[in-house]
């Protein structure tokens, strides 16, 4: 199935907004699992197993993966997902972005090796580093365009002149060149960090009703109100909010799989209080 077509339907089957980041870190894992041989799959699957119900998308982080030569985990981890709950989208957060001939090998590891069915992108590039990924209809792309971090002001604040003359910040002219031009085949999503929710504001209002993938609730502080107030499309829709650690490690003992889909719930009914 399309990605689009799968986070449509995720958002409605499961009530929720919510995207659940996999970003497993072994020495935050309950102490009955520490140093077991398979420990980063079995955390992980245990998250899944107790929060599928409650999500639209999994974002598995793919360097905290690759740091714990754990990459082969990640395969059976996304192929255990698309098993067990089909529908549930996947994606692979890796924040690519390359030459077009190398771009085309990032796609093949994406879309081929993990199956995954999208995958965050730098657009620094420009659009041929992005083309392999967008020539893929069914795939989501997913590019970064305000991030949450506090150094996100360095570069994407920075004032440039759009294509009609007129100066706009280089975040807005990602945002526009992206709705207006790479988005031929409607699989476009941009991110945009739930810490900036005044920027949020603005990509909305230049991108129509195009998804956002929007990090930096629970861990990084974002304010979950803000998010829907600024980033919600006229069908209360429109968001994959994200949120790794705060639902991850949310418990600590042998519980933490109940801990987790907790938070989860709690995130859900925090986010669909405010859809409108
Ligand atoms: O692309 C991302 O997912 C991403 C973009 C961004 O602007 N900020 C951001 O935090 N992320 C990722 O989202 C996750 C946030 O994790 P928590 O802060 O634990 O919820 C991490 O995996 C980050 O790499």
């Amino acid at each position: 199935m399309h990605f689009m077509q799968s986070l449509h339907q995720a958002w409605q089957r499961n009530d929720s907004l919510v995207c659940v980041g996999l970003d497993p870190e072994p020495a935050k894992f309950p102490s009955h699992l520490r140093g077991t041989p398979d420990a980063v799959f079995d955390f992980c699957r245990a998250i899944v197993d107790a929060t599928a119900d409650l999500v639209c998308a999994y974002k598995p982080q793919i360097a905290h993966f690759a740091a714990l030569r754990a990459e082969d985990a990640l395969e059976r981890l996304i192929a255990h997902i698309h098993t067990a709950y089909p529908g549930i989208p996947v994606i692979l957060d890796a924040k690519r972005g390359d030459i077009g001939s190398t771009a085309q090998h990032y796609a093949t590891e994406a879309f081929e090796r993990y199956k995954a069915d999208a995958v965050t992108l730098n657009p620094y590039l420009g659009r041929d580093s992005i083309q392999p990924f967008l020539d893929r209809a069914d795939k989501g792309v997913i590019l970064l365009c305000h991030t949450s971090n506090p150094g996100a002001a360095d570069l994407q604040d920075l004032s440039v002149e759009g294509t009609d003359g007129r100066r706009l910040p280089l975040y807005q002219h990602v945002a526009r060149t992206i709705a207006n031009e790479w988005n031929a085949n409607g699989n476009c999503a941009l991110v945009t960090g739930a810490t900036w929710p005044e920027q949020l504001a603005q990509v909305r209002a230049l991108v129509g009703d195009m998804p956002l993938l929007v990090p930096g609730i629970g861990a990084q502080g974002g304010d979950v109100e803000a998010v829907l107030r600024h980033g919600r499309t006229r069908n209360g829709t429109g968001l994959m909010i994200s949120s790794s650690r705060a639902i991850l490690y949310a418990g600590t003992g042998e519980d933490f799989a109940q801990a987790a889909r907790r938070a989860t719930r709690d995130l859900r009914g925090q986010i669909n209080r405010h859809r409108g």
